[in-house]
């Protein structure tokens, strides 16, 4: 059982976050999937991040070495994207700069798995998947594939996350109705976030790209501010399941309440636990 004044450590934690994100406005480069340069776009904006969906091989040269973070997701992986990611994230890499990595879909194919256990080896800061995803990742071989979708609750992969945090030196973060966030040894649970924003497309993407901006302001802490990211996204989910009708309406009202967030809300409404 969590004692208050932890509570409350965690509660000011996610909000001087969030401030710090909205007071920077962190530069961060995301080489995401089609389906997802919307909504990730506008939730970093919606944070007050600074968003720039550039992935073009010939400009990481002269463009990442200004970035603040950096987001990559292999959603819509071709083999004629690979060498921008790799190019990226070694740049990343090289000048210190902190990345996520989203491994969406890996057990598509061999080829995107591969491709994901390769830009594993740049070291992201911090990896974040679904409790499929992180399994597969972890045993290196796909499992049965729903495409995008878990067919684990994140709970499940809690070992598989512990495991892949320490055999990569990577933070490793499984969102679900618990999102895990580990460093391979301590495992802690956030508890904000609302059924419904499975049913959006790109929240799980949104989210990588959100750590992202978190990790710009805090580098040297990647697992607090990926925990602070994650309850943040989740309850800006909780309030705009509030005001929507479904899925569509919860979208839009999702990056309305995540613009809006305020401190007593944020105070009242993190529920993060120790889980190990
Ligand atoms: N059952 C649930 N209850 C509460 N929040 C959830 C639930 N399922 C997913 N979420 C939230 O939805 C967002 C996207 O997570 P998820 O659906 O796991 O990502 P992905 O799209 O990569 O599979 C996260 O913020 C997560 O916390
Ligand atoms: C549907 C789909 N297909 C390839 S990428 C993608 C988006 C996945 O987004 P998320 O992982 O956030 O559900
Ligand atoms: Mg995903």
């Amino acid at each position: 059982m969590e004692s208050k004044s932890e509570q409350n450590e965690w509660s000011s934690g996610v909000w001087a976050h969030l401030t710090d994100v909205r007071r920077r406005s962190p530069l961060v480069q995301c080489i995401t999937n089609f389906v997802s340069m919307d909504l990730v776009a506008n939730t970093l904006l919606s944070a007050g991040a600074s968003p720039a969906m550039v992935h073009s091989v010939v400009e990481i040269p002269d463009f990442t070495p200004h970035i603040h973070a950096l987001c990559i997701n292999v959603g819509t992986l071709t083999p004629e994207w690979l060498p921008s990611m790799k190019a990226a994230a070694e740049v990343a890499s090289q000048l210190g700069k902190p990345w996520v990595f989203d491994p969406a879909a890996v057990s598509c194919s061999g080829f995107r798995l591969k491709s994901c256990l390769e830009l594993i080896g740049l070291k992201p800061t911090v990896i974040k998947g679904n409790g499929s995803e992180i399994i597969a990742l972890s045993s290196a071989s796909p499992g049965q594939t729903k495409g995008a979708d878990s067919s684990h609750e994140s709970t499940d992969a809690i070992e598989a996350a512990k495991s892949l945090a320490l055999s990569s030196g990577a933070v490793v973060a499984v969102s679900g109705a618990v999102d895990i966030v580990t460093d391979g040894n301590e495992v802690i649970g956030v508890h904000n976030g609302t059924k419904m924003m499975q049913k959006i497309t790109a929240t799980g993407c949104s989210l990588a790209g959100l750590i992202a901006a978190f990790l710009a302001i805090d580098s040297s802490r990647p697992l607090e501010a990926t925990v602070s990211a994650m309850s943040v996204f989740g309850i800006a989910g909780e309030l705009g399941e509030a005001m929507a009708n479904g899925p569509a309406s919860l979208r839009m009202h999702l990056i309305d309440s995540l613009y809006g967030l305020d401190e007593t809300t944020v105070l009242s409404r993190v529920n993060i636990t120790r889980l190990g």
